[in-house]
């Protein structure tokens, strides 16, 4: 009887255990289903809240620590790609329309109050000397004073105030018009109006016997506007309607690549770059391929610019040059040479002729110094022309150097 009694307890124990278990699991499973049913789908609507009556008109509760969070997303509320209405492809912005320079002929001309600060200091200061009653040794020094402050450079002044003494005595007595007349004479001869200072576009047959474009190196040191001069060059080219292509072999500076086919995007010229870091010579070389492959008339390649006392990187762009030159003959090499730098000027020009052939010089930022005789002494340094002059920051502000105009500007 015990042991009946026995079995019996254990049996009832054993009932009220497995009861337990099974309502403790029920009341966990319930939480979360009664959040699902006041949610939905939660996207469907937009006003179902998950209150946790179920309604969708409570207010959401709290969740409460031990609470079991939700499943991030219920099979309903995922969507398939057949769901995903993509927005429309936004079409590509229109290019820019192309632009029309400005003819090159008579720039100088239009440009020439840019030079007023030469002007004053160079052109008009030698008039009012020679202009005095007496022209004195103490005047003369002063006449020297005014052309090496405007940087005409030592040798090119004592020449011309030897000439203009020479004159002034046989001429005897002045007018303010033979004066200027003499001025524009001596100032005239020192600067050489019989350079040419054509920049050479002429093309001709590569070496595998095709029509290739001409080839224009622009090489210089940093800041002196290179890249500047190097798109307004190709807004020339296109006035005087060359076909271009540029070829962006700065791979030093990524923004320079990029600020090239800005320029070249504005007047319908193609730019051939290089990936950031990469060979400039290789750029060069594609440039030039591209130039052929265009069939264009010119390719003008805008090379690094490098501080002069950096050996190697020198030693880099005479092989921009040589490796060109594979494919043909490099028509010109451009040096660019901030007028505004003075002496500094001079020494990069003598330290970048010592590594390419400079066969013409771009002077810029004369429109920013008082210094414009700097025309002279670049000259007499390289022994090659000025072939043009940067007088703005405006897109047609590079002019072909004339020396009359120039001359003309200067004094007045
Ligand atoms: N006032 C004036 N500014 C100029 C002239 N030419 C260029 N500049 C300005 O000079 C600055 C430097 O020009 P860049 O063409 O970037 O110089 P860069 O030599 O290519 O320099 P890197 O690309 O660093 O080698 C720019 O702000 C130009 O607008 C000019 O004739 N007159």
């Amino acid at each position: 009887m015990e042991t009946v009694i026995l079995v019996v307890v254990i049996a009832l124990v054993a009932i009220a255990a497995i009861s337990g278990l099974v309502v403790g699991s029920r009341r966990k499973k319930a939480l979360p289903r009664t959040k699902e049913e006041g949610t939905g789908t939660g996207i469907d609507t937009g006003t179902g809240t998950g209150g946790a009556t179920g309604t969708g008109t409570a207010p959401p509760t709290e969740p409460q620590r031990g609470d079991e969070a939700e499943p991030a997303t219920t099979e309903e509320a995922r969507h398939t790609v057949e769901d995903v209405v993509l927005p429309p492809v936004a079409p590509p912005p229109p290019a820019p329309p192309l632009e029309t320079p400005e003819p090159t002929a008579g720039r100088l001309v239009r440009l020439r109050a840019r030079l007023s600060r030469s002007q004053s200091a160079l052109g008009q200061g030698l008039l009012s000397l020679l202009s005095r009653e007496r022209l004195d040794e103490e005047t003369w020094e002063e006449i020297e004073d005014t052309l090496l402050s405007a940087d005409v450079g030592v040798t090119p002044t004592q020449e011309l105030v030897e000439r203009l003494r020479e004159r002034v005595r046989v001429l005897g007595t002045r007018t303010p018009e033979e004066l200027r007349a003499l001025l524009r004479e001596e100032l005239l001869a020192v600067i050489g109006p019989d350079l040419d200072r054509a920049v050479h576009t002429e093309g001709g047959v590569s070496v595998e016997g095709e029509e290739r474009p001409a080839v224009v190196l622009v090489v210089g040191v940093n800041g002196t506007g290179k890249t500047t001069t190097t798109g307004k060059l190709a807004r020339v080219l296109v006035a005087d309607g060359k076909s271009v292509v540029l070829g962006a072999a700065d791979t030093f500076r990524a923004a320079a690549a990029e600020q090239l086919g800005t320029w070249g995007e504005r007047v319908g010229a193609r730019t051939v770059r290089g990936p950031e870091g990469g060979d400039p010579a290789s750029v060069a070389f594609d440039a030039v391929k591209e130039g052929i492959a265009e069939g264009a008339d010119v390719v003008l390649v805008d090379t690094a610019g490098r501080l002069h006392t950096k050996t190697g990187l020198m030693d880099e762009l005479g092989k921009v040059k040589r490796v060109v030159e594979k494919q043909g003959p490099v028509n010109e090499v451009l040096l660019v040479l901030d007028a505004t730098t003075g002496q500094n000027g001079l020494v990069q020009a003598r330290v970048f002729s010592e590594v390419v052939d400079i066969t013409g010089i771009a002077l810029t930022k004369l429109d920013g110094t008082a210094k414009g005789g700097i025309v002279i002494a670049v000259q007499r340094e390289l022994g090659v022309p000025v072939k043009l002059v940067g007088l703005g920051e405006g897109a047609d502000d590079l002019a072909p150097f004339e020396p009359e105009a120039f001359v003309d500007a200067l004094i007045g």
